[in-house]
């Protein structure tokens, strides 16, 4: 294609961007300069200080305003005369429908999450409009072009589930620091500031002695008039002290793992009498909420540092005091938050007293934090990397030059002296729901699960929809939208308490279901099998989603990697291999981007796996990718890896093999 072909595609193009933060604000930059003349850009957040390391369109004066409006202002400045239209929305918002995307050659990803992703993939499939889209965890970082007909969609292969720990290891026997985070996090956290009314298993195990049931009735519940010092102090007795005792009283689990010592509050203050590096400052005024911090209040400065069981201690209690104090209204609605800093300080030091109580070596905050909140430090050059890789696809795209599309993975394999990995992209699967006609299967115990289970764990949470629509036959059993009248909400509602089988138009075993997402304009069937019992700890959701596998393995030579210069070479020609074990890796930055149940490997080049960048999801992405890297690393700071420079990136490469 000449450059003359190239640059009146890019000058006639309108193209939506969807994400204006690490990835996005490069793309925007790249597309301006490149010749692109009609940009829209979608970006639901504003600008926070903790952006501004990469995302170079923003500075310390606009943190708290829209990402998209700024971006658009700074990009006009260097290219005045293009059309730039933001949208600081939500990209699930109902004015961006299917007619909206229509009016797009082509839309460009720079998401961090799945749900908005697959949104976008559905839109795009509805409006037959191409994606480009990207990822970046770290060094990582993937773009692929997803076509409809053509190329398989972003949701063509299942996502890797999130990394999910056995509860007992949680609640009686961890091991490594992570399960001390986990524990303070979905457990502690959970129980004491979050909805009373969700499961929580930090009374079932502390207990495992049967007799204590008694002990930990509303042992969380503040008592009426009771002081918050006295509180926090039950509090921890009765989590790091009682329980502990309780533990040990069960010999069996002991046997062959290191006794637990029972930590008291008493005890703890003694281990060192002073703070370190800081001393309680009692006069401490928070200006707002957000600014109320249990360091600051104890002086304790350095988030890096690694505190002592004291120091620990002394933050849990003034943390605990600080959420009484300040931040009351909350307690009762908050979840874990790694951008809270009161609830990270909460949680890190809790972490830390389990820790000492198991013998695992303690963390400071910023580790703590960094594990909590999943956080991969982004790498501002591979985002630009990325974007222009997305700039590049996006033209061929334009020039409908099919078939050199690319899915490009960025690697960070020195050894192999390959940074990028171009393959080509990869047939739709046939037994896709979301781009071919499929139906699921499920599983579920149609005598005892709600409408309202299967629309919350399933419809919503499995499927991704937003304004579900649920039919049985020409029955409709359940809708969402403004346009329904009085009667209809309230026969759905009544729908909703019902079981399966009791529904106006009962769903039983042999049910075929259709499901449909109006705005995404999307449906699938789904054909019900009732199942009596279901494995608490396998099947948490009392039902099993199946009938989406990932697509059949391609032949060898079917699938080529390309050469960065762009020219097909047998040297690298890529396979796929079963993976189930250890999945994919997943991408953080604009992330969010799953591979599949599948990885790719260069097998001419070596026999080393190479980690597939591209898998993301929300949760899982770091663990996973972190668990490829770190195989040989047996110590239980392995889970998070934290590149603050290239130099430290590349020591910590080579320490780890
Ligand atoms: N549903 C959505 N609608 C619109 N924009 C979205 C949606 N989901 C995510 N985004 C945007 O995608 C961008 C992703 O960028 P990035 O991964 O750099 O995240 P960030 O929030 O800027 O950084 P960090 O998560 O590290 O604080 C964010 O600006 C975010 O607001
Ligand atoms: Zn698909």
């Amino acid at each position: 294609m000449s450059s003359l072909q190239q640059l009146s595609a890019t000058k006639d193009a309108k193209v939506l961007m969807v994400g204006a933060g690490g990835i996005g604000c490069e793309l925007l930059k790249t597309l301006a300069l490149s010749g692109f003349q009609d940009i829209h850009i979608i970006d639901m957040d504003t600008i926070e200080v903790s952006n501004l390391n990469r995302q170079f369109l923003f500075r310390q004066l606009h943190v708290g305003q829209s990402k998209a409006k700024v971006a658009r202002d700074a990009v006009l400045r260097f290219r005045p005369h293009i059309s730039i239209t933001p949208y600081h929305a939500n990209v699930k918002d109902s004015m961006f429908s299917v007619d909206f995307f229509k009016q797009f050659n082509v839309v460009l990803n720079g998401l961090d999450n799945l749900d908005a992703r697959r949104h976008v993939n559905r839109l795009c499939l509805a409006a037959d409009v191409p994606l480009v889209e990207s990822g970046t965890t770290g060094f990582l970082g993937q773009v692929t072009v997803h076509m409809k007909g053509k190329t398989e969609c972003y949701e063509c292969q299942p996502k890797p589930a999130p990394k999910t720990y056995p509860v007992c290891t949680i609640t009686s026997t961890p091991s490594k620091f992570v399960h001390c985070i986990v524990w303070a996090k979905d457990l502690l956290f959970a129980k004491l500031f979050g909805d009373k009314n969700q499961d929580n298993d930090l009374n079932v195990r502390s207990s495992d002695a049967a007799s204590a049931s008694e002990h930990t009735e509303d042992v969380f519940e503040r008592r009426k008039d009771e002081d918050i010092e006295q509180y926090g102090r039950r509090i921890y007795d009765h989590v790091f002290g009682y329980n502990i005792e309780l533990a040990l009283s069960n010999e069996e689990t002991w046997k062959s793992r290191n006794r637990p010592r029972p930590i008291y509050i008493r005890d703890a203050l003694l281990d060192k009498p002073a703070l370190q590096n800081g001393n309680v400052n009692k006069s401490c005024i928070f200006e707002d909420k957000s600014s109320v911090s249990a360091m600051t209040s104890l002086g304790l400065k350095n988030p890096q540092d690694v505190w002592s069981l004291a120091e620990n201690s002394r933050v849990f209690l003034e943390a605990l005091k600080l959420f009484f104090e300040n931040r009351e209204k909350e307690i009762g609605n908050l979840s874990f938050d790694k951008d809270d800093q009161l609830a990270v300080e909460f949680v890190a030091a809790a972490a830390n007293i389990r820790a000492a109580s198991f013998g695992i070596p303690l963390h400071s905050l910023f580790e703590a934090k960094g594990i909590a909140g999943n956080i991969v430090h982004a790498v501002a050059t591979t985002n630009a990397v990325v974007a222009g890789l997305i700039v590049i696809e996006a033209i061929k795209v334009l020039q409908k030059d099919a078939d050199n599309y690319r899915t490009t993975y960025c690697l960070e394999h020195e050894t192999k002296k390959m940074l990028l990995m171009p393959i080509e992209p990869y047939e739709p699967n046939p037994s896709c729901y979301v781009c071919s006609e499929t139906p699921l299967r499920l599983e579920i115990n149609t005598r005892r699960s709600k409408l309202r289970d299967f629309v919350e764990k399933i419809v919503k949470a499995k499927l991704g929809m937003n304004f579900p629509l649920i039919m049985h036959g020409p029955a409709l059993l359940y809708e969402v939208g403004d346009d329904l009248d009085d009667d209809m909400v309230k026969n759905y509602a009544a729908n909703l308490e019902k079981v399966l089988s009791e529904l106006p138009a009962p769903v039983t075993s042999g049910t075929l279901l259709t499901v449909e997402d109006l705005q995404q304009e999307f449906s699938c069937h789904m054909s019900i099998k009732h199942r009596e019992e279901f494995d608490d700890e396998k099947e948490p959701d009392g039902m099993l989603l199946s009938g989406w596998t990932a697509a059949p393995l391609v032949e060898k030579d079917d699938k080529k990697a390309v050469g960065n210069g762009g020219s097909t070479s047998n040297a690298f020609a890529a396979d796929l291999v079963d993976s189930e074990k250890d999945g994919d890796v997943e991408i953080s930055e604009g992330t969010d981007i799953e591979i599949s149940g599948k990885k790719r490997k260069l097998c001419d080049v070596s026999k080393d796996p190479i980690p597939d960048p591209l898998s993301v999801s929300d949760e899982t992405r770091n663990h996973k990718q972190l668990e490829k890297f770190d195989v040989d690393d047996d110590d239980d700071d392995d889970e998070v890896e934290m590149f603050d420079d290239w130099e430290s990136a590349s020591n910590k490469k080579k320490r780890l093999r």
